[in-house]
């Protein structure tokens, strides 16, 4: 066939003949199936097998290719590891392109919800489930990345933009611990809705949170944490607050801290995370009265838990004076 060279085939006698060129370029292209196995589930020969399945999985994740579609839903291996794929290059590489016309990835779904969402003009749903550890946090935090840099953008609309962003430490340092499984495990659902202009541009949201696993705050398993946040403002917190507050720099005085007897984690900078959480109340909103308010509420809790008491003729006395005065001065609504 005559002006077909880009796909270099002849055609003879009613048969399709690769030159070699293309041959050895169809070779390759089968050992490397071969190699890193199909990108759609649904490619599958033995589609119906759980084994073939998992070697699938098996032999993408080997070549750090962690995501793998099953027609429009896509699966995700946790790599515990940092890949190159979350770059504002990777992010251009899938705006506006077609689902199945690049490699599987978090960013063509959150792409093709977006243009979805503007060509159909109906909301659109990530439904993004999986065990603990499975990395659905992450997968949020990458969606709502990728709609940061990528839609349309102007002055509120980057105030928008960076709550959202900002919410995320602070939703995690109130309701994210370590657990045996998950360093930064969400101890919460979260449904998340982000509302767009008719233009593409974000322009507000809501997160409702529900499930917050309370009890989490009086007692911890062995070798998990309490929430974030209280080691948090203890190890990050300036001196002038802690005075404020009554704390002492030491988790190990605070009875809540203590029950799970790891008051620290490798993977985890209690320090700096703080002046992240600590800059994002004000991003997303909260004025320094306020801050102060919500601290001294942590801090009460911290102060409650450390409370102590005696009996005396049959009557029960607080013997902790401390934590009294503290307690005193929090206004609880
Ligand atoms: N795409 C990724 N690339 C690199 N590391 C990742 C990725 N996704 C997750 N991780 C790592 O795995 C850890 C656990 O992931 P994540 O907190 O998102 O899990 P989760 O499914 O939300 O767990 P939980 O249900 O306990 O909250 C992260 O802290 C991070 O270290």
């Amino acid at each position: 066939m005559k002006g077909t060279k880009p796909l270099s085939m002849e055609y003879r006698w009613g048969q399709v003949v690769a030159s070699d060129g293309v041959r050895a370029m169809m070779e390759s292209a089968l050992t490397a199936r071969d190699r890193v196995g199909v990108q759609d589930f649904v490619l599958l020969e033995n589609y119906t097998s759980e084994a073939a399945f998992i070697e699938n999985l098996r032999k993408r994740f080997k070549e750090n290719l962690i995501y793998t579609y099953i027609g429009s839903v896509l699966v995700s291996v946790n790599p515990y590891k940092d890949l190159e794929i979350y770059t504002k290059n990777h992010m251009e590489r899938y705006r506006g392109v077609n689902f199945y016309e690049v490699s599987p990835h978090i960013y063509a779904v959150s792409d093709n919800a977006y243009r979805s969402m503007r060509t159909e003009r109906k909301d659109q749903c990530i439904l993004i489930s999986g065990e603990s550890g499975a990395g659905k946090t992450e997968a949020s935090k990458k969606i709502l990345q990728y709609y940061a840099v990528t839609c349309p953008a102007s002055e509120h609309v980057q105030t928008i933009k960076d709550r959202l962003l900002q919410s995320n430490p602070v939703l995690e340092a109130f309701g994210n611990a370590k657990t045996l499984r998950n360093d930064n495990s969400s101890r919460f659902g979260k449904y998340m809705d982000i509302q767009f202009d008719f233009k593409g541009a974000p322009v507000g949201g809501h997160i409702i949170n529900y499930l917050l696993e309370k009890s989490r705050v009086v007692h911890q398993n062995h070798g998990e944490r309490n929430f974030h946040i209280f080691y948090q403002i203890i190890e990050g917190g300036e001196e002038d607050l802690l005075r404020r507050l009554g704390l002492e720099r030491n988790t190990q005085q605070y009875q809540y801290l203590v029950k799970g007897n790891c008051p620290k984690v490798s993977s985890i900078s209690d320090r700096s995370d703080w002046k992240v959480v600590r800059k994002a109340l004000t991003v997303i909103g909260f004025n320094d009265d306020e801050v102060e308010e919500l601290l001294n509420i942590i801090a009460s809790v911290l102060h409650l838990g450390n409370v102590q008491y005696s009996e005396e003729e049959s009557y029960t006395h607080i013997t902790s004076d401390i934590q009294i005065k503290y307690l005193a001065r929090v206004r609880l609504n």
